[in-house]
């Protein structure tokens, strides 16, 4: 099974975090085409109906933690996760050219922008409204189209160059260094090749055992000498308390002692899904041949 593919999705538009995301990620195949979409939803439907053969959206940030539209549709039955990178995110306030700090009456941007940006527009913009936008570089695009006219955008820096408009400010967000961990999903549920550093994702509904399921599942890992990275509890929406969890642990599924735990967990009637198993991100990916490289045709939404 190879994963070459011609058309990956990406929240878009041109300037995102997401499209960094996309061109800081192996390339699948030669000659894939990149295409922008305005919602993480929109990029992961076009993946449900074959029009993409993959999709990168942004799943967690350091400081803001989950993005809740991404974890709603891998909570859904249909998406796999085969890649996954961290990228640093930093944020630049900015303007159409004419507009200064001091005529700024409204900011937009994503929500996961503004919330990491709170601290710096409440000390230096305190009189200014907040906009959620569908994306930073949405903001960029909408606040250039507007002209002067008090907006001002909260995006990516280099998101300004790409649409015209004039940086007021850098280094907003709360902290130095943080990071967003995006992943690139895909129908098929044949993993990508095991590596010596993988990740298996799963998500797991231990019926209503309440707390002790949960502590089952991760003694089936944790009892094979199996690391847990990451468990994050989502609703199912059925009633409150009612939660299924994202489990990240440390292996390939191919890994007998992983696909053992896995086993274990179905037999005792534990809900789990296969969510992917794929390289762990570890840095140095990044810093690979080819891997950065500015990337395939862009096209827009
Ligand atoms: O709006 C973008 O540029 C995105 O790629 C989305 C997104 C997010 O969903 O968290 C990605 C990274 C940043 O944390 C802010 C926004």
């Amino acid at each position: 099974m190879t994963h070459g593919f011609t058309t990956c999705a990406y929240l878009g538009p041109e300037g995102t975090f997401t499209q960094a995301a996309l061109h800081r990620l192996p390339p699948p195949g030669a000659g894939t085409a990149h295409r922008a979409f305005p919602s993480v939803p929109a990029a992961l439907d076009a993946v449900r109906r074959g029009e993409c053969g993959a999709a990168v959206v942004p799943l967690e940030n350091s400081v803001r933690g989950v993005v809740p539209a991404t974890m709603d549709e891998l909570a859904r039955a249909g998406l796999h996760i085969t890649a996954e990178v961290e990228v640093e995110v930093a944020f630049a306030l900015m303007a159409p050219p004419g507009t200064d700090l001091a005529d700024v009456t409204e900011v937009l941007s994503h929500p996961h922008a503004l919330g990491q940006c709170a601290d710096w527009l409440a000390e230096h913009l305190p009189g200014a409204r907040t906009r959620p936008a569908d994306s930073t570089a949405a903001a960029a695009r909408e606040v250039a189209e507007a002209g002067p006219a008090g907006l001002a955008a909260v995006a990516a820096p280099p998101a300004a160059g790409l649409y015209g408009l004039r940086t007021l400010a850098t280094g907003l967000g709360r902290r130095a260094g943080a990071v967003t961990r995006f992943v690139r999903v895909a129908q098929p549920w044949f993993p990508p090749a095991r590596t010596r550093e993988d990740r298996t994702s799963l998500v797991v509904a231990p019926g209503d055992g309440g707390p002790g399921g949960l502590a089952e599942v991760l003694r089936a890992f944790a009892s094979r000498g199996i690391e847990v990275s990451r468990v994050h509890s989502w609703p199912t929406g059925e009633r409150l308390g009612s939660y299924r969890y994202f489990v990240d642990a440390e292996g390939h599924i191919e890994n007998p002692a992983v696909r053992e735990a896995v086993s274990t967990l179905t037999a005792r009637s534990v809900d789990v899904r296969f969510l992917g198993s794929y390289p762990r991100w570890t840095g140095d990916r990044a810093h690979r041949p080819g891997t950065t490289a500015a990337g395939p045709r862009a096209t827009a939404a």
